[in-house]
């Protein structure tokens, strides 16, 4: 059982020759006694190994989707020194002196129309207001920002870094993540990298890598924020989360618990999106997850986050594949909540969306105030539907 598709490369990052930027320091871990998520560890390495060592891989793989919905991956070609340097280019694009003033005007996302490409500024994604101060500053690259120039002047000398580990993430951790879904899924190897991404660009379509910053909580919103970023699912096919020290990341166990994403030095965070969860007919899950406070010996702490977000190809039809041998063999699974929610849209009418619209819809709603009033572990949310999606905010 060859793997089809190129050996893992190392990804190197070599600014020599460029002007310094200030190195990130990381924050100390947390000391306090959190509730933790055990999560499986992917080692992909394993994928270039025997077809034993690639069973398991695979099996670890389908284990962890089925059930945490999250993973922890390991040995995906980013060594120590090569993420350091992506996390002192996020710090410095977020926190320090990349971006002017004029800058973060005139490279503002146009989030009105659903279009996130470029800088956010730091509100409206908050559990408040859509104009609150949310404690939120973020880039966000997407492909045209290198096509058409929509990078500011200082940040450019660096363009090429961020593009390779965007990248890498993308085409080579991303396409790999592919492989294994297909070969869970029963499919060929490469049927899921055929099927989603969209082809003919380095990030193709919606995906993007963010690089982004939470600030730490301001004074008169300590005692009213629980959550920094509501309890959401992705929209994309996979998400990519280097781990980094400050604990603020839970997700939603099968018990309807929350509990916190551990800090390992060198993983990458993985969860499911949406398209995911839907191809699948539930059986691969888009979990839940959120953004919350962080414990209080962390909470004077920047914490910078990289996120890589792989969506698909805006024409993509989203609906159960439901040739794949899995898919035959266990049913589809209406019980999810992603898909139950998308059978019940189409249920009630709704055409199946291409992802281009899910996308947009979603962006355009995220976090828009909205009418139901639910209680979640005994503390109100406002339910937003999303493309037939729960979005929730805290009260
Ligand atoms: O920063 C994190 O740890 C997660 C962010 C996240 O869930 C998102 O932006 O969708
Ligand atoms: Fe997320």
């Amino acid at each position: 059982m060859a793997v089809s598709i190129t050996p893992l490369p190392q990804l190197k990052l070599n600014t020599a020759g460029k002007d310094p930027i200030p190195k990130w320091v990381p924050p100390p871990e947390t000391k306090e006694d959190l509730e933790w998520q055990d999560l499986r560890v992917l080692d992909l390495a394993l994928l270039d190994g025997t077809p034993e060592q690639q069973k398991q891989v695979e099996q670890t793989c389908k284990d962890a989707l089925t059930n945490e919905g999250f993973l922890l991956i390991i040995n995906h070609g980013v060594d120590d020194e090569t993420m350091q340097r992506v996390f002192d280019l996020a710090n410095w694009i977020c926190n320090g002196d990349a971006m002017t003033d004029e800058d973060k005007k005139e490279y503002e996302w146009d989030r009105e129309n659903g279009d996130w490409m470029g800088y956010k500024p730091p509100r409206g994604w908050g559990e408040k207001g859509r104009e609150d101060y949310d404690h939120i500053e973020a880039y966000n690259f997407y492909g045209a920002c290198w096509e058409k120039n929509r990078l500011p002047p200082r940040i450019r000398p660096y363009a090429d870094k961020i593009l390779a580990y965007a990248d890498h993430m993308h085409n080579h951790v991303g396409r790999r993540l592919l492989l294994l879904l297909s070969r869970i899924l029963g499919m060929s190897d490469e049927a899921l990298w055929e099927k989603i991404p969209g082809k003919n660009a380095v990030l193709p379509h919606s995906s993007y890598c963010r690089f982004q910053v939470y600030h730490p909580l301001r004074e008169e919103d300590k005692a009213t924020t629980e959550n920094i970023l509501p309890n959401h699912t992705d929209h994309g096919a996979t998400t990519f989360l280097p781990s980094q020290p400050v604990s603020c990341l839970q997700i939603l166990g099968k018990d309807q618990k929350w509990r916190w994403v551990p800090y390992r030095k060198g993983a990458l965070v993985c969860n499911l999106g949406d398209v995911m969860e839907i191809l699948s007919g539930g059986i691969l899950k888009a979990t839940r997850h959120r953004v919350c406070k962080p414990p209080a010996d962390q909470q004077a702490y920047e914490r910078v986050s990289v996120c890589s977000f792989n969506h698909a190809d805006q024409e993509l039809t989203l609906e159960p594949l439901k040739d794949a041998p899995l898919i035959k063999q266990v049913g589809l699974q209406p019980d999810s909540e992603v898909y139950g929610a998308f059978c019940k849209a189409i249920d009630r009418g709704e055409q199946i969306p291409k992802f281009g619209e899910w996308k947009t819809l979603r962006n355009k709603n995220a976090q828009e105030p909205i009418s139901k009033l639910v209680v979640i572990d005994g503390v109100p949310h406002k339910e937003h539907i999303v493309g037939g999606v729960k979005v929730y905010r805290q009260v």
